[in-house]
């Protein structure tokens, strides 16, 4: 930090990789990490008070000193095939995209909007949209691996019924720090990790809900997974568990860092979980473990074509 300890900045210390500010007209300051929230709401089945309940909860992280923050998966509807018709709406226009940007450009900050089921012509997709700081469309994201599993008496889910998959990856850049975007089932697929970590991810955040059979087996075990894999943030946001729901979520929205360690995890009650993420522990990791560039792809490539 010496060459910049004149940096007027009022970030000061936690400024990193700047141009200095004298040799630019505009000053870019990368901050080296965020205040994130990751909100554990109720979510029934009145779409409107689902809307404004994450409206208010919004506001209320940013009370918290929150600069992005992250909802669950289908927060404005009941998670099922036979809601999503009639929940769905059209992206960007819809009533709860309207609302969060609306939401995040007056709390000023980034809103990752868990997810929606989005209606696009004849198609439905479970869609997460990102706001900026201004309400601006960042970034939208289409789970792109469908949930559909069948574990005999206890879990049979089919999303591939009423749903069409999504096929790009989606990252998105705020207060200098790469994000990826993945939802809920897409969490158990390394590849799609791997890529957004290649494409400068330091933090990957999951809008997911996990149910009662796979929620306590495999939920914090992926987020480890995909942390220690990746050496980056992983943040995982549930809806609150409703015991009376069709479709009981499990909660325990989690946030684990770039050793694969747990730093905050809720329980299953609504709530919301603030901490701080930074880019200088993925750098730590990175360089002391450097798997990054100890890859053999040279012969996963070989062994994998035979
Ligand atoms: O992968 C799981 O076990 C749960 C996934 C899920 O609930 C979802 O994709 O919505």
């Amino acid at each position: 930090m010496d060459k910049y300890k004149d940096c007027a900045c009022e970030l000061g210390e936690s400024c990193i990789d700047v141009a200095h500010p004298r040799y630019l007209k505009k000053p870019i300051l990368y901050p080296k990490g965020m205040k994130i929230a990751l909100v554990q709401m109720s979510v029934g089945a009145d779409k409107a008070a689902n809307i404004s309940e994450a409206v208010k909860l919004i506001h209320q992280a940013k009370e918290l000193g929150a600069q992005l923050v992250a909802l669950p998966e289908c927060f404005n509807s009941p998670y099922g095939t036979k809601y999503f018709p009639q929940y769905a709406e059209e992206v960007p226009s819809g009533e709860t995209c309207r609302a969060l940007s609306r939401a995040a450009a007056e709390a000023g900050v980034c809103v990752v909007g868990g997810s929606v089921p989005e209606r696009c012509g004849s198609k439905l997709y479970n869609t997460c949209t990102v706001w900026d700081d201004a309400g601006k469309l960042l970034a939208q994201h289409r789970k792109m691996h469908l949930f559909d599993i069948d574990i005999p008496n206890q879990i049979t889910f089919k999303e591939s019924e009423v749903l069409s998959g999504g096929n790009q990856l989606t990252t998105f850049e705020y207060l200098g720090i790469r994000v990826g975007v993945g939802i809920c089932y897409d969490l158990r697929f390394p590849e799609m990790a791997h890529i957004m970590a290649q494409k400068g991810c330091s933090l990957l955040v999951y809008p997911g809900a996990f149910n009662m059979t796979t929620g306590p087996r495999h939920w914090e075990l992926l987020a480890r997974a995909r942390a220690t894999d990746q050496q980056l943030w992983v943040a995982l946001v549930s809806p609150a568990r409703d015991p009376e729901a069709e479709y009981v979520a499990w909660a325990h929205s989690t946030l684990v860092d770039p050793w694969g360690q747990v730093v905050a995890k809720l329980d299953d009650k609504p709530g919301t979980l603030v901490a701080d993420i930074d880019v200088k522990t993925v750098e730590q990791v990175r360089s002391q473990i450097p798997i990054r560039s100890q890859r053999r792809t040279d012969i996963y490539d070989i062994v994998s074509k035979q």
